[in-house]
């Protein structure tokens, strides 16, 4: 697999490069030279596949040179080890769950095969990897517990200070180890900022192996295709040929890898991005202006992005054609009251607990069936977090409803560990020197 930049179409990379890279020196985002289909017969009979063997189907598809296929195997196996289950609300509309891996959220599927991918062409003998990693709120747990005692790494992770749930933060500061964490006085903006900063530092570079962990990194976005093909397959076991995918999107890396998964052959009718009051990219596909803002806070924490990353790489999947990404992609925003009303509403309806990132994805599969009500196909939103993250913003009879899983329990015995900085460049730049 060759990468290049979406700011230069003449850079080569290998896969190791632009994982280890993450981010080119001209900024851009490594995007694949070429997309391969996946064989037609497979994807014909995809229901008679796991997980396991859809993911190691797609990434032997993408990564056959670079890994070979005995040791991506195993690989695969011990990073997709949880389920990704399809659950049915209604005869039309179903919840695609992806909070059964370890951090309770979808970034299990990206940060669990990034981790071990970097495991897999470390050497003992080579500088100290340094990975950093902005977050919202989930992106960050999950890679801690995918990288915790990786052998050679070291991870830093920004969070903004006092925006995160309770247990995102529990997630990010008790783990000691190879794992620290700053409190940034910022938002989620500021710190993937300061983390882009930090790549383009000479003195930084000079000193240190730096890498990042988020969804600007190729590796990330590979894996959270997996669960597209596997949800397919279990609408096909279920009668549905035709899928609409309801993502609730920030940084805009879950569709991205649902594009991807588009460009390599997974029949899909509609995407949908919904997002919360940072809607960016609904103003920009209603108004071909795409203006960033600085993020606004919402219950929907994660996803408060107001300069989405992934976005410069949508566009090059599509050649710049906004038209193109129009036909296939509609997209919503939702305010904290719909937001609120959404989980109620899924709540007393199906007696399902939604986390509100999920109900945005509800609230637009619902705006869309509204508007499409002669599309019979299966309307999957994607429920990217388990609700225990969130109890602050659920009312006290749903909140009851609320099992912690063990995980969260243990957290809470653990001790806290985490610096605080501003969110001015030179302080970071000086804590990580000093270090
Ligand atoms: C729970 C949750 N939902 C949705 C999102 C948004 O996903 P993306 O940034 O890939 O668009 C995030 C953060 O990434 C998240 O943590
Ligand atoms: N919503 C994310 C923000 C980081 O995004 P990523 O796509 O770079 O991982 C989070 O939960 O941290």
């Amino acid at each position: 697999m060759k990468l290049y930049s979406t700011n230069n179409k003449d850079l080569r990379v290998s896969f190791q490069e632009a994982v280890f890279n993450s981010m080119p020196q001209d900024k851009g985002l490594y995007m694949p030279l070429e997309i391969p289909q996946l064989e037609q017969d497979f994807i014909d009979h995809i229901e008679h596949y796991s997980l396991p063997e859809i993911a190691y189907t797609i990434a032997s598809t993408l990564l056959k040179d670079e890994i070979p296929a005995g040791d991506l195997k195993v690989l695969i196996e011990d990073a997709v080890n949880f389920n990704a289950p399809v659950v049915k609300l209604d005869e039309e509309t179903f919840v695609l769950e992806l909070f059964h891996g370890p951090s309770l959220a979808f970034k299990d599927f990206g940060a669990r095969f990034m981790s071990r991918v970097m495991a897999y062409f470390l050497k003992d003998d080579e500088q100290l990897l340094d990975v950093l990693v902005a977050t919202s709120g989930d992106t960050g747990g999950a890679v801690a517990l995918g990288f915790l005692g990786v052998a050679n790494t070291r991870v830093t992770i920004l969070f903004p200070k006092g925006k995160v749930s309770e247990v995102q933060r529990l997630q990010l500061t008790t783990n000691g180890k190879n794992i620290r964490a700053i409190a940034v006085d910022g938002t989620f903006d500021d710190c993937q900022t300061l983390v882009k900063q930090a790549f383009a530092d000479n003195e930084l570079n000079a000193k240190f192996r730096l890498t990042s962990a988020n969804s600007i990194n190729i590796a990330r976005l590979i894996p959270q295709t997996f669960y597209y093909f596997n949800a397919y397959a279990q609408l096909k076991r279920k009668g549905f040929k035709d899928v609409v995918f309801a993502v609730p999107s920030g940084n805009f890396g879950n569709i991205g890898a649902g594009l991807l998964a588009y460009k390599m052959g997974l029949p899909v009718h509609q995407f949908i991005a919904a997002t919360n009051a940072n809607d960016t990219v609904p103003r920009f596909l209603e108004s071909g202006v795409y203006e960033t803002k600085p993020s606004v806070q919402t219950y929907a924490n994660a996803m408060d992005v107001g300069a989405p990353s992934n976005w410069v790489r949508i566009m090059d999947l599509f050649k710049e054609d906004r038209s193109a990404i129009q036909g296939l992609v509609k997209a919503y925003r939702f305010t904290d009251e719909q937001t609120l009303a959404g989980i109620k509403e899924i709540f007393e309806k199906f007696n399902y607990v939604a986390c509100p990132h999920t109900a945005i994805a509800y609230l637009a599969t619902k705006a869309y069936a509204e508007e499409n009500p002669n599309d019979e196909s299966a309307k999957v939103f994607l429920s990217t977090a388990h609700v225990c993250k969130f109890p602050e913003v659920f009312p006290d009879d749903i909140l009851a409803k609320i099992e912690l899983p063990a995980q969260v329990e243990t957290l809470k015995n653990n001790p806290e560990l985490f610096d605080e900085l501003g969110k001015e460049f030179e302080g970071f730049k000086k804590y990580l020197l000093s270090k």
